[in-house]
């Protein structure tokens, strides 16, 4: 078997097109364009490259898009201060701080002090308190690309057994709260999983989000499986590669998606739904 590609690059297309159309409408009516914040802290290279593309993504759909790039030295006072007044900033429907922030700031504090309503990355607990209740508001990005990613493919999430490999915050423990409100039987391995071929083995839909190179062998893939790679590695040679051995595992799978160009281009478009969605339902 072949595996079907999932093409996130042009399903994160449709997605910024259908935005880009909807705050079209909004200005048509009079209403005013949704405002995103965009936080960088330190000048770690994939960060500017990813916050370069958010705030890119912003102005080609008519957002306000606001920029602040903040030296590695600032204090967390100083962060939050800035925090508190977008909180209240009218032309403000989203803020985000581009994570990892460097070691000297925490940054679940940081997170707790954006308002849940501008809360656009999905973090807070408030956000992530609502998807473990079933009544998602503001979701995590990169779990809500993929679901759509899933739902491009035409298969029922009802009652597949979907196994999400790693557990952070950001990616695989919201994936695994989104998984189990579509219905899936949900199993989530982390570092301490025993046996993890085993568990790989029983997935009719996998997620992977452990940031090593290759780490899934295409062998253990079941076949006809769902399978995504949320990795992101740059090896020696520059090249991207992703979390599974995608040769191997699209011999397996029923669909996979391809590093770059899959779950990637996704987190940026859910961002934008996000966004829109805090200025429609929240700030008018
Ligand atoms: N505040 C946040 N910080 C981080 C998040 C997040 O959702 N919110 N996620 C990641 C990084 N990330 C977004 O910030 C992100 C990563 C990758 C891509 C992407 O489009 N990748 C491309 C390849 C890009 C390249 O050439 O490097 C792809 O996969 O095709 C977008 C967003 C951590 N931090
Ligand atoms: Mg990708």
């Amino acid at each position: 078997m072949t595996a079907q590609r999932i093409d996130g690059k042009a399903i994160a297309a449709q997605i910024r097109e259908q935005v880009r159309l909807q705050v079209e409408q909004r200005k048509l009516q009079g209403l005013r364009a949704p405002g995103l914040a965009v936080i960088l802290v330190g000048q770690d290279p994939a960060s500017q490259v990813y916050v370069g593309n958010k705030r890119r993504a912003c102005e080609q759909v008519g957002f306000v898009s606001r920029s602040y790039d903040l030296p590695v030295s600032t204090q967390a006072s100083e962060l939050l201060e800035l925090i508190d007044q977008l909180n209240v900033d009218a032309e403000i429907d989203g803020i985000l701080v581009q994570l990892p922030l460097p070691d000297h700031i925490d940054s679940t504090q940081v997170i707790e002090r954006i308002h849940p309503d501008k809360d656009v990355d999905g973090f807070h607990p408030y956000n992530i308190g609502r998807l473990a209740q079933r009544i998602p508001v503001l979701r995590p990005c990169t779990p809500m690309g993929i679901m759509t990613l899933v739902e491009s493919t035409g298969r029922k999430t009802h009652g597949l057994h979907a196994v999400v490999v790693g557990a952070s915050n950001i990616v695989g423990r919201p994936m695994s709260l989104e998984l189990l409100l579509a219905g899936c039987t949900t199993t989530t391995c982390h570092r301490f999983t025993e046996d993890l071929a085993y568990h790989v083995g029983q997935a009719d839909l996998l997620i992977v989000a452990v940031g090593k190179p290759g780490f899934i062998p295409g062998e253990w893939i079941k076949p006809g499986a769902i399978v995504i790679d949320v990795g992101i590695n740059r090896l020696p040679s520059g090249k991207l590669t992703g979390d599974v051995a995608f040769e191997a595992a699209a011999e397996r799978a029923g669909h996979i998606t391809p590093v770059p160009g899959g779950v990637g281009p996704m987190t940026i478009a859910s961002l934008l739904q996000n966004t829109l969605y805090a200025c429609e339902q929240y700030h008018g």
